[in-house]
């Protein structure tokens, strides 16, 4: 029996950070950003799909998508980002799944599915358990704006882009709480995966 963690929070609340304390505990992680980073590379069919939806003009020279100027579009623009989930999401739930049926036949106990919109796009079946990072609304605005560079505008254009990470967290079966240190969150981690046997 493989046990299949659905990671989950809002933009910037430290998902990416908590995977990475999985993979140095060689517990496999697969990443939705990455795989739908995957999915409109040029030559497949959501790309295709992108171009058709959205025009030419949010192609790169290159003839790759210009990711900041998709963005711009979609997160400040409901109908537009709908459109775009509808195109991406089922290439990227369709991929994931195999990835995940892949590491559990190499027979791994434990897989991590890291899915900012993990309970937006109805995608918790995949999962045995929740986990939700949590932070507080100034601290995510705050986090966000710094890695990403972002005016507090468009920061928030993107936290109300998803479900309030408020409502995330009264879903999850389990919480990170991610608004001190990583060393402190790093704890909560190792005391979950105790609990739930897949570290002694
Ligand atoms: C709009 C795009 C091109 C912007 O690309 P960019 O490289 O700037 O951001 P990146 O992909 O790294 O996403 C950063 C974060 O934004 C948030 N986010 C991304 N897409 C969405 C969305 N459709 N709705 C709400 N939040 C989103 C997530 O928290 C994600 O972790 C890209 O995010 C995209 O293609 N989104 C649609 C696919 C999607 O929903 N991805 C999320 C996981 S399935
Ligand atoms: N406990 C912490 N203390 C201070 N900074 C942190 C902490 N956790 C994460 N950060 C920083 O906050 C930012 C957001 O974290 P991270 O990239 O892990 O979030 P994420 O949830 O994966 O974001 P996204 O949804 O956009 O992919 C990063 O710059 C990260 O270095």
């Amino acid at each position: 029996m493989s046990l299949v963690i659905g990671l989950t929070g809002g933009i910037a609340s430290g998902k990416s950070t908590v995977a990475k304390m999985f993979v140095d505990l060689d517990i496999p992680v697969i990443d939705a950003d990455v795989i739908a980073r995957e999915v409109v590379e040029p030559g497949e069919e959501p790309y295709n799909q992108v171009v058709r939806a959205f025009g030419e003009e949010i192609l790169n020279p290159d003839g790759s998508i210009n990711r900041p100027k998709l963005g711009s579009i979609i997160f400040t623009n409901e109908e537009k980002r709908e459109q775009l989930n509808q195109i991406v999401h089922p290439a990227v739930r369709k991929r994931m799944l195999k990835k995940k049926e892949d590491y559990i036949e190499q027979g791994e106990k434990c897989i991590v599915l890291d899915i900012p919109l993990l309970f937006e796009s109805k995608l918790t079946s995949l999962a045995d358990k929740t986990l939700v990072v949590f932070v507080d609304e100034k601290t995510q605005l705050k986090r966000l704006m710094e890695r990403n560079k972002l005016s507090e505008q468009e920061a928030l254009n993107r936290i109300e882009s998803q479900m309030p990470l408020k409502e995330k967290a009264k879903l999850a079966d389990e919480l990170i709480d991610n608004n001190h240190t990583v060393e402190e969150s790093k704890k909560q981690l190792l005391y979950l995966l105790k609990k739930w046997s897949v570290i002694e």
